[in-house]
């Protein structure tokens, strides 16, 4: 099967490509990215006033595949991946079972492979059970097609445990995804610790919480050379400790979701469990400082953090709702119309962010460049289009965001994976 996409403008941050192009896919790869290109093809898609762009990469989703399919699968996490131009994705471990061995990665894996519209990584948890008592199968994960260990989740609070769990991974070759947050400083909080939460009557999460992880997986990943990245920053000074590991040299990335960096504690005007995630919105300086990152590359991804909850653990109130928010479907619309039409990162820097730059975390060289011989992972984005985001429309099993209603602009008209078109003109092809 040929696909021939005209007229697009190619943002390829592989080669530095930023112009109207043609692009030829012939069987699960790219073989010609060049003007005018004319040659016989099995489709022709007319890509006119649409970016193509290499298929966004997440490095941080929940399909809750095994064991939590109420809230989400393979298979509707895979819908809702596409629909949102996303061609792979990093699945968390904490399902039930949690990932912790080779061949429960590689169950997943294989299951992915038919059950899913989009690839799926799965990555595995560091300690056995994410119990935080002993270490989980690193090297059987590792060898069976997981290219990070998370904990996600939560935080290994034994730093000792931890810092074996990072010299395993660096050995196995392997990044560690760390979710930041010092648990017994938690005491129940449930939103951002201020004014609001005083307002509320509901008990706060300080940054603090967040950030004495930050530096503690800094400095271990500084003395095991393992290469960290820190899941869902939110906090200015998790940006700032990340630019300066980076001013150090240290193999430390660092990504932000677009809940971070566009809402604030000040958008919460009730107590509504949809404002609950982990870490929760802060304040408006926080906001600010991620969004100077971004911009400045200190946070070198945009991942959603696809946190799928049925309805009923998520229409309650912030006490008593689960902790996460979907993001799948909404990230690319979010980011271009909150970052790039607002003139705070170049069209290019987000196919960087959510693409290019989570394939060279993941070690993923036939990936996130739109260029002759990479896998044609590709999506058509058309940065015309306006309308009102409408959970009612997601294809995951989770409807829990805090953006429904909310105006955007940008959509995505089609994604290919691996040489397959798997959504287009609002239909997934499964
Ligand atoms: N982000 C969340 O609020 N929740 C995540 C866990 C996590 O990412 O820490 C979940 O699994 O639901
Ligand atoms: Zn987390
Ligand atoms: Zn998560």
């Amino acid at each position: 099967m040929t696909i021939l996409i005209k007229n697009g403008h190619v943002l390829d941050p592989g080669t530095g490509l930023d112009d109207i192009c043609d692009v030829l896919i012939d069987g699960d790869r790219i073989t010609e990215v060049e003007k005018n290109i004319e040659t016989e093809s099995d489709r022709v898609i007319d890509a006119d006033g649409c970016w193509v762009m290499p298929g966004f990469i997440d490095l941080h989703v929940h399909f809750r595949d095994p064991g939590l399919e109420y809230k989400e699968t393979l298979a509707t996490g895979g819908r809702a991946a596409v629909r949102g131009g996303v061609t792979t994705v990093c699945a968390m471990p904490n399902t039930k079972p949690v990932i912790d061995n080779g061949v429960k990665v590689r169950e997943v894996m294989e299951r992915a492979k038919r059950e899913s519209l989009t690839n799926v990584i799965q990555l595995g948890a560091v300690t056995r059970g994410q119990k935080g008592e002993e270490l989980a199968d690193i090297n059987g994960m590792a060898e069976n097609g997981c290219r990070a260990i998370s904990e996600d989740g939560k935080s290994v609070m034994n730093a000792s445990l931890y810092r074996k769990g990072m010299q395993a991974a660096k050995k196995e070759g392997v990044a560690v995804f760390a979710h930041c947050e010092d648990i017994t400083m938690v005491e129940g909080g449930v939103m951002n610790a201020d004014e609001k939460a005083r307002e509320l009557g509901l008990p706060g999460i300080t940054n603090a919480v967040e950030d004495v992880i930050v530096a503690r997986d800094i400095l271990l990943a500084k003395e095991t050379g393992v290469q960290l990245h820190l899941c869902h920053c939110s906090t200015a000074d998790s940006a700032k400790m990340l630019a300066l590991a980076k001013k150090e040299g240290l193999p430390v990335t660092g990504e932000v979701c677009p809940h971070h960096f566009i809402l604030s504690t000040d958008d919460i005007c009730e107590d509504d469990g949809n404002f609950k995630m982990n870490p929760p919105l802060r304040s408006r300086a926080d906001v600010e400082a991620l969004r100077e990152a971004l911009k400045n590359d200190v946070v070198d991804v945009i991942a959603t953090d696809h946190a799928p909850h049925a309805e009923a653990e998520k229409n309650r109130s912030m006490k008593l709702a689960a902790f996460g928010i979907v993001g799948l479907e909404t990230s690319a619309a979010l980011t271009y119309t909150e970052l790039v039409e607002k003139g705070v990162l170049t069209p290019m820097q987000m196919a960087e962010k959510m693409s290019y730059n989570p394939a060279r975390i993941l070690g993923l060289s036939d990936k996130g460049s739109v260029s002759a011989g990479k896998i044609a992972d590709v999506v058509i984005f058309d940065p015309r289009k306006e309308y009102v985001i409408d959970k009612n429309t997601f294809l995951s099993k989770g409807k829990n965001t805090p953006f429904h209603g909310r105006k955007v602009k940008g959509e995505v008209r089609c994604t290919i994976v691996g040489g397959r078109i798997v959504y287009e003109g609002g239909k997934t092809i499964d």
